[in-house]
């Protein structure tokens, strides 16, 4: 058992639940803040403590971090949804930014000396270059990335001000679920490409769209930088481990395998994994969707001990499938 506890907020969440496998695996002690707005309950592996509060409710989350022995945060909590972003930005400034704001200053006042935060390659915008390396122009599209981007903001100047040192890791396209059947994407009105396609797998849509068949990649379609979330979560173990060997370092990389496919190569890949053809449906582009998306991911490699282990687009497919099955059998 490691010395000290990991509070990991939206652990009831799809990544936050996998970050709570991989801490339990590696032997940390971990509890949970979620206020379950988007997470589920049993969906946190038994092992940890769930705490069901915003984390805004200052007064428990220090609670919380003085009598759980907290040295360490990972922030996983928030508002996720791109479109609604823009219709209600306000609400994403509010569950992103401001509470976010409210969170790390708890963590400030009560000693915790390590911070993880995810972000998000929505900081990039539409980038003028691909692969995109962390140094690249952040000019977010949305409020979603820009309330993301405050948040980076505010770690680098509350590390250099306060003994706390922070991680912020940009995402890049989050899919699959814990090979282990343990955890997956479980949240209702999905709207990412490898979800809506395990859904339309197992009959639970009739259909896919393909947004877009002009962007200029090869094939007309988006191209992204899908990781499997189990690596995603192996990635914020070690980088918490960095974050311990080297207080007086913090670190913002990308998280992704530097590869891309398009809509229609990852609808392939589950035409051959399900021995099915799912139908297509060609509409128009949705707003704000840059042609191609992939991650530069050169600096997480050489400053974490980190490798891919998941990183085969069928495997990510098989994973999420299956999830979404086990899901079904689970909502009967
Ligand atoms: N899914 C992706 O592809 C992706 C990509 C980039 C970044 N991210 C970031 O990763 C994080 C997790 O995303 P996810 O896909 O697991 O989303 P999710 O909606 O499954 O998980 C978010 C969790 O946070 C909880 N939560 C939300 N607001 C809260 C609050 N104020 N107090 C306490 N709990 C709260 C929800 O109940 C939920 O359990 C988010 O911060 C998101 O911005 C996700
Ligand atoms: O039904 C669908 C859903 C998606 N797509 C396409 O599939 C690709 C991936 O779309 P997703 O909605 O799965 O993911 P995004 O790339 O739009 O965005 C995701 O990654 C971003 C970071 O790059 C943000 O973090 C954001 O939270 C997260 O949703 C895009 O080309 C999109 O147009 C379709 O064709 N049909």
């Amino acid at each position: 058992m490691r010395d000290g506890t990991v509070l990991v907020t939206g652990g009831a969440g799809y990544i936050g639940s996998h970050a709570v496998l991989a801490l339990l695996d590696a032997g940390w002690k971990v509890v949970v803040v979620d206020n379950l707005v988007t997470g589920f309950d049993w969906a946190v592996d038994k092992r940890a403590k769930l705490v069901v509060a915003n984390i805004e409710d200052e007064a428990r989350i220090r609670a919380t971090m003085r009598d759980e022995g907290v040295i360490a945060v990972m922030h996983f909590a928030g508002s996720v949804v791109v479109p609604e972003s823009v219709s209600d930005p306000l609400r994403y400034y509010r569950n992103n930014t401001v509470a976010s704001r409210s969170l790390i200053e708890s963590a400030v006042a009560s000693g915790v000396k390590h911070f993880i935060f995810s972000s998000t390659a929505a900081t990039y915008g539409i980038p003028e270059k691909v692969p995109v390396s962390e140094d690249s122009p952040k000019v977010p599209i949305n409020p979603y990335g820009m309330s993301k981007l405050m948040t980076e903001f505010m770690l680098r100047d509350v590390a250099a001000a306060h003994p706390i040192n922070y991680a912020a890791l940009r995402y890049f396209n989050v899919a699959g679920a814990d090979p282990q059947g343990r955890s997956g994407q479980s949240t209702a009105g999905a709207t990412h490409l490898i979800k809506i396609a395990a859904e339309a797998a197992t009959g639970k849509r009739s259909s896919v769209s393909v947004f877009g068949t002009d962007f200029a990649t090869e094939d007309g379609t988006g191209v992204r930088d899908y990781i499997h979330v189990t690596d995603l979560a192996a990635a914020h173990v070690d980088a918490l481990d960095l974050l311990i060997a080297r207080p007086q370092e913090s670190h913002t990389m990308n998280a992704g395998y530097g590869r891309g496919f398009s809509v229609l190569q990852v609808l392939d890949a589950v035409d051959r994994v399900t021995n099915r053809t799912i139908e297509r449906k060609l509409e128009g582009r949705r707003a704000g969707d840059p042609d191609a998306l992939v991650a530069d991911n050169s600096k997480i490699l050489s400053t974490l001990p980190w490798r891919p282990k998941h990183d085969d687009l069928e495997g990510i497919v098989k994973d999420a499938l299956a999830w979404e099955r086990s899901l079904a059998e689970r909502q009967g």
